[in-house]
């Protein structure tokens, strides 16, 4: 029996009904062997942060217990993605939906497709403010600080509008 972890994943989404494709997503992962979706973080409308030119995303955060690895749960990530339409046309434009892993259990992951915690998470309103609602104590792993302390540095430009 493979040890159970909770990891939490940060989903995005800023093409047709926002909402329906966050639902679409959270169901298919629950659906998945090996994936158990146990807390979803409140919906935030945020401006598109990279790439300016395209619509506001709805972004939330699940946390999911699985005894998956952290690549086999890539994997699942990126069929669910390719099932809802994902078409990565431009690299950081718009999408019908995005899942990054943002945190699993107290791992930290440097691998060419697979870096944890996510790189770019410590400057994202969008996915701190949400996965502090779930997880605001818990520890970043690879630094002494809490996801709280992260959110609470953000700056104002940095901020959910
Ligand atoms: N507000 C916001 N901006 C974003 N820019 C990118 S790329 N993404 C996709 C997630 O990496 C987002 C997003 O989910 N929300």
């Amino acid at each position: 029996m493979s040890r159970i972890v909770t990891a939490y994943l940060g989903l995005g989404a800023n093409l047709g009904d926002r909402q329906s494709q966050l639902r679409q997503a959270i169901e298919r992962l629950n659906q998945t062997p090996g994936i158990r979706v146990t807390r979803l973080s409140s919906v935030y409308e945020t401006a598109p942060v990279g790439y300016l030119d395209q619509p506001n995303f709805y972004n939330l955060v699940a946390e999911v217990k699985t005894t998956l690895t952290p690549n086999a749960l890539l994997s699942v990530i990126l069929q669910i993605e390719q099932k809802l339409h994902r078409v990565r046309e431009v690299r950081w434009g718009p999408r019908t939906i995005d899942i990054d892993i943002l945190l699993y259990g107290d791992r930290a992951i440097e691998q060419d497709e697979l870096q944890i915690p996510h790189p770019r998470m410590k400057e994202r309103a969008f996915v701190l403010v949400p996965l502090s609602e779930l997880a605001g104590n818990k520890i970043i792993p690879g630094t002494d600080q809490t996801v709280e302390q992260w959110a609470g540095a953000l700056t104002p430009d940095q901020q959910i509008r």
